[in-house]
């Protein structure tokens, strides 16, 4: 088979499968991995493997065999000392192993953020027992929110309201971390007025950013984005001014998912993800060049336009209630019966309460609309939960 590059995604969900879709269309060959078969990447690309990314000898293995032009990172949960000595090895690990090391671990991306690079983020301090929780809790100040160091899409994550919930926050975030440090960060709670993802590309000839994307996030995982999100000239200089610091120190191409809070003319840096954005779904419709296309461009070493423009649009996620391995969906054809709304349906094989299934998508004359638009488009799918074998 012939192809411009051959790509070794490893992660395979949502973001993944539109990634390769872009980067098969630009001609390149895509081996999709993850912990479990069929999920979405693999089920449109050109090979799979199932093993579970935090098993440095089998990622090895798998780059040993494919030989891979470039390993890309689809999710947070990696044996990424394997992908350091990959890159050491003459790999090309997307964007870097540096910034898939750093950003997986709360603690290394936020101290590079505020300490290294001095960049606006909330006060926060690390615990490892409820006595320094206690005590970090003092010095952000309550309200405050604590996450485990090792997660994502909100896992483990609580705002603390009072001192009393600061030992229930504590053992959720215990009972839900990644990996096996017990160490969690306690932020200081931003009363931000808007929360953005400035999806920022670093590419052969500089910086691009997209239009600001705003969201909603309920028990820390999105719910709803649309773009463009209005934002003061000041504040959006501020926003790629930090982007941009933080890119340049993290190194590579790729496309980044830089999230900020936004208080009046303040914007606090609060986290990145060195790849496609989950709130980042939206640009499916909103822009011409999705980020899942910029993504790949910025790969493969291709251009990426300076400028990048978006008309008024909305995603909308479809969230499952229930533990099921025998999924069927209705409602599509009402869902799609507005002009100007689209789908995507993930096909995970199966499916617990909360797990982000599909995600609807619309355009209109305004973000408002759009916003009315993808929620009603959501609700209207229903996801049906068959017997669970065994
Ligand atoms: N310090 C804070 N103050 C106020 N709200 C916060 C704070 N930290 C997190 N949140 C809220 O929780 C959401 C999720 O937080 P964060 O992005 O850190 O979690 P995550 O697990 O990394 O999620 P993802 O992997 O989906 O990006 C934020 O988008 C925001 O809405
Ligand atoms: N915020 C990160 C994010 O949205 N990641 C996306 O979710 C998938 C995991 O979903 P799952 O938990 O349903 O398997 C990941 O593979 C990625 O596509
Ligand atoms: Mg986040």
């Amino acid at each position: 088979m012939s192809h411009i590059a051959k790509i070794l995604l490893l992660g395979s969900g949502e973001l993944g499968r539109e990634f390769v879709i872009s980067a098969k269309r630009l001609g390149a060959l895509v081996v999709a991995c993850d912990a479990y078969d069929d999920a979405p990447a693999m089920q449109v690309a050109d090979a799979r493997e199932v093993f579970s990314m935090l098993d440095g000898e089998k990622l090895r293995n798998a780059a040993e065999r494919h030989r891979p032009d470039y390993i890309v990172p689809e999710i947070e949960a990696i044996r990424t000392s394997a992908l350091a000595e990959l890159e050491e090895e003459g790999f090309n690990v997307v964007p870097s192993a540096k910034a898939a090391q750093l950003t997986m671990n709360r603690d290394a991306i936020r101290d590079l953020a505020a300490h290294d690079l001095g960049l606006v983020t909330s006060k926060y301090r690390y615990a490892k027992n409820l006595d320094e929780v206690r005590a970090a809790a003092k010095h952000t100040g309550i309200p405050c929110v604590i996450k485990p160091v090792m997660s994502s899409s909100g896992k483990g994550q609580s705002t603390v309201r009072d001192d009393d919930g600061l030992e229930p926050a504590w053992d959720y975030a215990c009972a839900n971390m990644r990996g096996d440090r017990s160490r969690v960060i306690v932020e200081q709670f931003v009363d931000f007025d808007y929360e953005i993802t400035l999806l920022t590309i670093r590419h052969k000839d500089g910086v691009s950013f997209c239009p600001p994307i705003g969201h909603r996030q309920e028990r820390g995982d999105y719910q709803e984005s649309w773009q463009p999100t209005p934002m003061s000239d000041a504040a959006i200089a501020k926003a790629q001014d930090m982007a941009r610091t933080v890119v340049d120190e993290l190194g590579g191409h790729g496309l980044f998912g830089v999230e900020f809070f936004v208080k009046g003319e303040e914007v606090i840096l609060s986290e990145l993800s060195p790849r496609p954005h989950d709130t980042g779904m939206v640009t499916l419709v909103s822009q011409n060049l999705t980020e899942f296309d910029l993504h790949a461009r910025a790969i493969l070493g291709l251009p990426v336009p300076d400028q990048l423009r978006a008309r008024p649009s909305a995603s909308a996620v479809i969230l499952a209630s229930q533990n099921s391995d025998a999924l069927t969906y209705s409602g599509l054809a009402e869902a799609l019966s507005q002009p100007g709304t689209d789908l995507r349906i993930f096909s995970k094989p199966t499916s617990r309460p909360f797990r982000r299934m599909g995600v609807a998508l619309a355009t209109a004359g305004d973000t408002d609309a759009a916003r009315r638009k993808a929620r009603d488009a959501a609700a209207k799918v229903r996801v049906h939960y068959g017997d669970t074998a065994g």
